[in-house]
């Protein structure tokens, strides 16, 4: 009874653990995300990564991404202001300490949508988030979304394919994930990453009702 109490206190005061969302570009990863961060407003906050690639017609800078020129992302990487930085199809794509941060001081836990090779630097960092895959059931499924979505040129959706390939074949390595979410049916997806994340959210709640 006081060991359980005790553990619970003890992982509270640790404060919450980051969650990274990672997958093949058309997965399902800000469609999940954007459900969480609706239904879960007082509990996750979005880290706003910065990217060199266009905004997408109703994506808002600062909201979706910081959208920057090459020449601004290089200087802040080289400044040091970014936990992590990658090269996808074609642009840049990173997270800044800031960006983490924001989220942090609002006593939220702090939610990444990044690719695989922001997966393996974060591990390199003392983050230590929950690693979440989100997979689509095929190949085929994922480009009809893809395609379905109409955000991507045939040349920027062969790039996102090739990529996938691989992604799929590198959330299979051992270890590197905690949970992996096969993205079929929405709504099941959606409840398998609530009951994955329910320890963290009932922390956050636990200790932003008692402050
Ligand atoms: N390493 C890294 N990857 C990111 C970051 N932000 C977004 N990504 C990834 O970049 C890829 C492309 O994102 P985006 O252009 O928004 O396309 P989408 O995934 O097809 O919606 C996705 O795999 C994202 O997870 C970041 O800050 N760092
Ligand atoms: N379970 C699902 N069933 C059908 N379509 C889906 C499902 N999940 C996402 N989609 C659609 O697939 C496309 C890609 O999803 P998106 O969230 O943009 O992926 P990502 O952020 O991983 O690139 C979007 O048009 C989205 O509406």
């Amino acid at each position: 009874m006081y060991m359980r109490y005790f553990s619970r206190l003890l992982s509270a005061m640790a404060g919450p653990r980051p969650v990274v969302l990672s997958g093949p570009s058309g997965a399902g990863k800000s469609t999940l995300l954007k459900k969480l961060l609706k239904e879960y407003d007082s509990v996750f906050g979005f880290s706003v990564s910065h990217t060199t690639r266009n905004p997408r017609p109703g994506e808002e800078n600062g909201k979706d991404y910081h959208y920057v020129t090459r020449e601004v992302m290089q200087t802040g990487i080289e400044k040091g202001d970014f936990i992590e930085s990658a090269e996808f199809s074609g642009n840049m794509y990173g997270t800044s300490k800031a960006a983490v941060q924001d989220v942090q001081a609002k006593n939220l836990i702090c939610v990444l949508d990044i690719d695989m090779q922001g997966v393996r630097n974060i591990k390199g960092t003392d983050l230590r988030p929950i690693y979440v895959s989100i997979q689509p059931p095929s190949i085929a499924v994922l480009e009809k979304r893809l395609r379905d979505r109409k955000t991507e040129s045939e040349e920027s959706l062969q790039k996102r394919l090739k990529a996938a390939k691989v992604d799929m074949e590198f959330s299979k390595e051992p270890g590197m994930f905690d949970v992996l979410i096969i993205n079929d049916n929405l709504e099941d997806a959606y409840g398998e990453l609530k009951r994955a994340l329910l320890e963290e959210i009932t922390k956050v709640k636990e200790v932003n009702m008692s402050s």
